[in-house]
């Protein structure tokens, strides 16, 4: 996989500032972006999290999932930490796109899961692959992370590519009425750790 580093900036957020380092994966012509605050690169595992796009959670405020609020609580608890990584992964809709999420979204307005809405697009249940990853954490100069995630594939992913995951630290926030199905799939049928989601449901 040829994923070349292109540039880096500073990031100013409500949260700290943050460098931006920006990279395109030649093959897929995907562009990603890495968030680092601090000093990353020490060989001591830093806080970490593997971001899926999504446009919808992470921008425009939906509440059909978790995503946007996780992302926040990435980006805080890294500041708060003075150190750590976000990549940011152009991975739209598990893998399928966003014109396909907004079909899958379709399917689930009228009753399908969001597993089954992938199956009857002709998708996986979850098309995502990792592989940027291990480029771009060794330009950054990380190769162990405390990671941020319910979801064990992460986990497993970055170990299949030589990193070590010191620590999976679970991300459970945004839990409302719109998303509760959502959750609780990914719980039943992707194998996502979400025991205590019950405990923080916030009104929307
Ligand atoms: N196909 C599809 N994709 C969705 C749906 N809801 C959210 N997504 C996508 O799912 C991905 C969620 O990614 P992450 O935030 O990395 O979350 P995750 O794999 O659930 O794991 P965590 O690390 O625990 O958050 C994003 O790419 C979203 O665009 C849906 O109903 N259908
Ligand atoms: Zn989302």
């Amino acid at each position: 996989m040829s994923v070349v580093f292109v540039a880096a900036s500073q990031l100013p957020t409500p949260f700290g500032v943050f460098t931006m380092h920006g990279f395109l994966d030649e093959a897929s012509g995907k562009e990603h972006v890495a968030l680092t605050l601090g000093d990353v690169a020490s060989g001591e595992p830093v806080l970490g999290r593997l971001h899926s796009e999504c446009l919808t959670g992470d921008a425009l405020f939906s509440l059909r999932c978790d995503c946007g609020f996780q992302l926040e609580a990435a980006l805080r608890a890294i500041a708060e930490a003075g150190s750590g990584v976000l990549l940011y992964l152009r991975q739209e809709g598990r893998g399928i796109g966003l014109l396909n999420k907004i079909r899958a979204y379709e399917l689930q307005d009228a009753g399908a899961d969001t597993v089954e809405a992938n199956e009857r697009l002709g998708f996986g249940a979850d098309q995502r692959d990792y592989a940027m990853c291990q480029p771009m954490l060794e330009h950054l100069g990380i190769c162990a992370v405390k990671l941020m995630t319910n979801n064990p594939r992460k986990v497993k992913a970055l170990e299949s590519y030589g990193l070590k995951v010191a620590e999976r630290v679970p991300l459970q926030t945004g839990l409302n009425k719109h998303n509760r199905k959502y959750l609780a799939t990914k719980a039943g049928k992707l194998g996502h750790m979400l025991g205590n989601l019950h405990q923080a449901e916030s009104e929307s």
